[in-house]
Order: C-alpha cells, then sequence, then structure tokens
C-alpha cells in the first residue's frame, strides 16, 4: 500500500494516504488513513487509539469490534472540514496509534493496562481521541488525563447516566465508570454534564444520586425543545477554560442513527445534533476524547460506524484548532519579547 505523503515539508504534519492517487478502500485501514505512530516517529500532538476491550458490558456484546469498524468508516473522511473552516490533520499531526491489548479475561488488570498506555501516550505530548471498546474504559482513560490535568471537566454524551454503583457487586462495569470517577476525584465536580439522558432507569434514586455528585443533565428532549445552539452556549458557559474530556457513547443517538450498539434506547438525538453541538464547543481546551459502544454486529450498512467515524472527526478538529491555537499564542509570545 501506499502512504503517500501529502506534506512538502519534514515539520509540516504527514496527513492522510491521497485519496486521488490510492483508492480510499485500499489497504489497511488507520484512522482517517493517517500515518501510523510509528510512522511519524512516534510524535503525534492527537493520538487516536484503540480499545477493543467489551467485558464490562451488561447486555449485547461486541465493543470490542467497535475501533476498527469506526476505522474502516473513515476511510471517507476528507481533510477540510467546512463546518468548522479548518483542516484538522494540517493544522497538528494526528496518528493512529494503534490498539491498546487489554486482558478480555479480567477487567482489573485491563483498567491498569488502560490507564498505564494512555498516561504514556500523553506523556509523549499528544492528547487522545479513543475508539471504544465499551464504556467501561473512560474510568483509566481519565485517570490517565487527571494525572496530567488533574480534575477535569467532563462532558458526557450517553442515553445512560453511566453513575451507577455496582453491577452483580462489579465495581468496574460500562454502567460504573463515572461513579467511579467522582469517588476518586479525578474529575471536577463543578462542570459535569450529561447529554442525550433517557430511556428508563432503576428508579427515582438514581437521578437524585447523580445530582449529589454534581452531574447537571441535558436529555435528549431538551435538545430536541431547546435546540442545539442554546445548549451547546449552556455547556460552554458551564466548562469555560477548564480542562475538559467528552465522552461520547454512541448510544447518545436514537438507534435509528446508531443501531450497533449494545445497549439501545428509543427517542435519542439525530446525528446531525451530536455533530453540531460538538461544532460549538470549538472555544473549549478539549483535552482528550472517547467514542465508545459501537457494536458492529448489530450495526447495517455501517450507519453506526458512519456516524461514530464522524463524530471522532469533529472532536479531532477541535483538538487540532486548540493544538493550533496554543501554538499561535507560544509563537506570538515568543517573537513579542
Ligand atoms: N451503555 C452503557 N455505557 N451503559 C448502559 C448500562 C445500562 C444498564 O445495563 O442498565
Ligand atoms: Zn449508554
Ligand atoms: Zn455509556
Amino acid at each position: 500500500m501506499s502512504t503517500d505523503d501529502t506534506s512538502t515539508h519534514s515539520a509540516m504534519p504527514r496527513g492522510p494516504v491521497d485519496s486521488s492517487r490510492t483508492p480510499r478502500f485500499a489497504g489497511p485501514a488507520t484512522f482517517a488513513r493517517l500515518p501510523r505512530l510509528d510512522e511519524v516517529q512516534g510524535r503525534a500532538d492527537v493520538a487516536v487509539v484503540g480499545v477493543p476491550f467489551d467485558s464490562g458490558v451488561s447486555y449485547r456484546p461486541g465493543a470490542r469490534f467497535g475501533g476498527n469498524a469506526i476505522r474502516e468508516a473513515s476511510r471517507l473522511l476528507r481533510p477540510y472540514n467546512p463546518a468548522q473552516d479548518a483542516s484538522p490533520f494540517a493544522l497538528a499531526q494526528v496518528a493512529d496509534a494503534g490498539d491498546i491489548a487489554a486482558n478480555p479475561f479480567d477487567i482489573h488488570e485491563a483498567v491498569e493496562t488502560v490507564e498505564a498506555a494512555a498516561g504514556e501516550l500523553l506523556e509523549s505530548g499528544a492528547r487522545l481521541m479513543t475508539l471504544g471498546g465499551d464504556h467501561t474504559i473512560a474510568l483509566p482513560l481519565l485517570r490517565a488525563v487527571a494525572r496530567k490535568h488533574g480534575p477535569v471537566a467532563l462532558l458526557h454524551f450517553d442515553a445512560h447516566l453511566d453513575t451507577w454503583d455496582t453491577y452483580f457487586g462489579a465495581e468496574y462495569t460500562h454502567g460504573t465508570p463515572f461513579r467511579r470517577a467522582v469517588e476518586e476525584g479525578i474529575l471536577d465536580t463543578s462542570a459535569l454534564s450529561h447529554v442525550g439522558t433517557r430511556g428508563p432507569l432503576y428508579g427515582k434514586k438514581d437521578l437524585d444520586d447523580d445530582a449529589k455528585m454534581g452531574f447537571g443533565i441535558v436529555t435528549s428532549a431538551d435538545v430536541m425543545r431547546r435546540g442545539v445552539d442554546e445548549v451547546a452556549d449552556q455547556l460552554r458557559q458551564r466548562i469555560g477554560d477548564r480542562p475538559l474530556y467528552v465522552s461520547i457513547d454512541i448510544d447518545c443517538l436514537d438507534p435509528a442513527h446508531a443501531p450497533g450498539t449494545g445497549t439501545p434506547e428509543a427517542g435519542g438525538m439525530t446525528s446531525r445534533e451530536l455533530l453540531e453541538i460538538l461544532r460549538g464547543l470549538a472555544s473549549c481546551n478539549l483535552v482528550s476524547a472517547d467514542v465508545v459502544e459501537v457494536a458492529p454486529a448489530y450495526d447495517h450498512a455501517e450507519i453506526t460506524a458512519v456516524a461514530a467515524s464522524h463524530t471522532a472527526y469533529e472532536l479531532t478538529t477541535l483538538m487540532s484548532r486548540r493544538i493550533a491555537a496554543e501554538r499561535q499564542e507560544r509563537t506570538g509570545t515568543e517573537s513579542a519579547d
């Protein structure tokens, strides 16, 4: 496979394979046909990393195949993002860091492995764009991010709260990562939001517990009634300039927009609403993000994987723009000295 370098200068980021020369359906899939991390000497501003782990699910399994399904569906992403007026892969070096090899038979060990591998990537200077995997993995990712940035603001898109206590006595599951994260003090409890919440709960106490942890909720019905601009404004105000982690469970979307997921709930957001809210976060300091719960066995015609690939593309664009703005600020300051 040809890995044509679209950049002409060694200091320029190396971009995706040129789809006008190598058909986009040829060769093994990396996210958006970007170079692998080893092809850019291990130096990336944004590392796209897969976590093929789904041993924490409470219903349908299969999200372990989500990352590669998203990579396959991302072949059609193009280098310029008109909605954000930015070329994310030219503004910063984005590279595919491959998969974290987590033990499928031992959740505690898997959680440790993910935390350590994510920590290494963050130490190298990269922001993480993680492709799950089930939602269990958000906990070790947040631990690693908080070690670098301190407690972070959390914007959580999901049909579910994922602040339940335990399932079958297990503390690490895909329904419990954010309760553990609050208990561990790795979240900034003045800036926690769920978006897209809906569906039946075990009881009203689920909501009371969640509110006590500090979460605000924008339900999927709120998004429909209030509209994406107002919702994005409100979220931006709550987040301010705090370091922000965005965790996106693809089941925040309606099953019509994301059938390929493990715990589907009717009445969800459209992919258009999700993408528009994300675009509205352009001023935020997005330090890392994940897209999880894509289970391709239940998908049809890559509906879910395409939605997830565009979601990761918008998130990557937000990070690249922020990286470029920070670089600009530094160079501006240096030349002013
Ligand atoms: N999809 C995620 N992350 N969590 C759903 C847990 C819902 C349940 O089993 O009751
Ligand atoms: Zn969910
Ligand atoms: Zn979830």
